[in-house]
């Protein structure tokens, strides 16, 4: 009598393990593991253990916290299957791996990385219009000369945003229809007499013109451009705000741009020395500031505060250990139903794969083992470097960071694909194409215009 009722105890207790691993309940399959070790190598009525319903159901994490234990993975069912063959039978690619015990699970998931694309990819803000000339920027005669040329252009901003007419017959979606208006001295003169105005000499065409090389200069006025503009062309107007309307132009001015508007816009925030608060003076076209203190720290050696700064950005497109989904975010100021790649600032003293790890962690909880650099973009709001990254998952289970990620999902490759062509499908939509997220999406998936 007395062990008919210990029995029956302990079936409900295996009753409730099976179940909790079939559904893939870590915290009950931890908690009665660790309650009775006998329990894990059992199998149920159906011949089944907690393994092979983990495996079923593809629960990595139940699987793991059972290995850790040290369940049997030889142990097999009623027609000779191991739990490894269950999940092999069932697509979960990532607890067959992880059944299979790989001793470096690292190296083996590097193979779930795409290999690097043949060509490199003309991402928007990338392209380089212009020669920098960088050894002309100390010349200053050359530089006077070159603002004095009736041919040079001049590229104007307010507050950070460009000079701009819109070709209202490109006006199609996703076409760029604004293109930047190229000022001639005589239009800028006013300003340039302002000893407060920073003009940033951006370079020179690489085609040679008949008087040489064309110079490209930029500036930005805090002032109301309302009357500077009455003499210019009436369909002229500054872009109002950087989103999206920096997304509306031609590569080629989206090159320009990213240079110009980052350098502005360090000259607009770093007015004054940072190491003492003095006043300082611009050098070398606009792309130095020198303290106007004598005796200055930052005047002697090398000082990355004279310079015009760079904000290195990691976005990392995870991918799913099973090869076949990746993790995306939404912040609360995305377009109704666009999803991207998880993204943040690198951190003083970390390098990017540690960056990337610990922005995933932060962001949604989840472990990222392998890295790979993808190709990078100018980011010029204000100055961001975006560093494009695969990586993959070792984790599956998402908790958001709420302050941050509105929510994160795991959408599969043919998700991915729907969005890319907006199928009707779809169940998101995709970040612009002149988002680096786009490409790093683009190109895991494999897709191109063949297809
Ligand atoms: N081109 C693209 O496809 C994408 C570009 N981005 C850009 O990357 C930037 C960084 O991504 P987040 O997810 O916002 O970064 P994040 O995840 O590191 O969080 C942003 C927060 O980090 C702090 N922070 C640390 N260092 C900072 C710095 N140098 N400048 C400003 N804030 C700093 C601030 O509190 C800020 O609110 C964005 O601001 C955005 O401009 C983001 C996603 C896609
Ligand atoms: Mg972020
Ligand atoms: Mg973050
Ligand atoms: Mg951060
Ligand atoms: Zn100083």
């Amino acid at each position: 009598m007395m062990s008919s009722i210990q029995m029956s105890g302990r079936d409900e207790l295996l009753e409730r393990f099976l179940d909790a691993s079939s559904r893939g309940d870590v915290e009950t399959v931890s908690v009665l593991t660790s309650q009775s070790r006998e329990l894990l190598n059992r199998r149920g009525d159906q011949g089944w253990t907690a393994l092979m319903l983990a495996a079923r159901n593809g629960h990595y994490e139940v699987a793991k916290v059972l290995l850790s234990n040290g369940c049997d993975t030889s142990v097999t069912n009623r027609s000779g299957q191991t739990a490894a063959d269950v999940a092999q039978f069932w697509g979960h690619r990532h607890v067959v791996r992880l059944l299979a015990g790989g001793c470096d699970r690292t190296r083996d998931l590097r193979h779930l990385l795409p290999s690097r694309a043949a060509e490199e990819p003309d991402t928007y803000f990338n392209r380089e219009l212009l020669d920098r000339k960088s050894d002309r920027r100390s010349d200053s005669e050359w530089l006077a000369a070159k603002q004095a040329s009736p041919e040079t252009v001049f590229l104007l901003f307010h507050q950070l945003n460009p000079l701009v007419s819109s070709r209202a017959e490109d006006a199609e979606d996703g076409r760029p229809d604004m293109r930047l208006c190229k000022l001639r001295a005589p239009a800028v003169q006013e300003l340039l007499k302002n000893s407060d105005t920073v003009v940033v000499f951006l370079g020179v065409e690489k085609q040679e013109t008949g008087d040489g090389l064309l110079a490209w200069f930029a500036l930005d006025t805090e002032e109301d451009p309302t009357e500077l503009l009455k003499a210019e062309d009436p369909s002229c107007f500054f872009l109002p705000g950087a989103m999206p309307g920096l997304l509306r132009l031609s590569d080629d001015d989206a090159g320009v741009v990213a240079q110009a508007r980052s350098v502005l816009a360090w000259h607009s925030r770093y007015r004054f020395c940072p190491t003492c608060g003095s006043s300082t003076k611009v050098e070398d076209g606009g792309y130095k500031r020198t303290c106007l203190r004598a005796g200055c720290r930052s005047l002697q050696g090398v000082h990355n505060t004279c310079y015009p700064r760079v904000d290195p950005v990691v976005i990392m497109l995870v991918l799913h250990p099973d090869g076949n989904q990746c993790l995306l975010g939404r912040k609360k100021i995305f377009p109704p139903g666009m999803f991207s790649c998880l993204a943040g600032f690198v951190e003083p003293g970390e390098a990017l794969e540690a960056a990337v790890r610990r922005e995933v962690l932060e962001e949604s909880g989840v472990q990222v083992g392998p890295v790979q650099y993808v190709s990078s973009q100018a980011w010029p709001m204000p100055s961001c470097l975006m560093i494009g990254c695969h990586c993959v998952a070792l984790t599956t289970d998402i908790k958001v960071d709420e302050s941050e990620i509105e929510e994160a999902r795991w959408f599969t490759r043919q998700q991915v694909i729907d969005a890319l062509v907006k199928d009707k499908r779809a169940v998101f939509s995709m970040p612009p194409r002149q988002a680096i997220a786009h490409y790093l999406l683009k190109h895991w998936t494999g897709f191109n215009a063949n297809l």
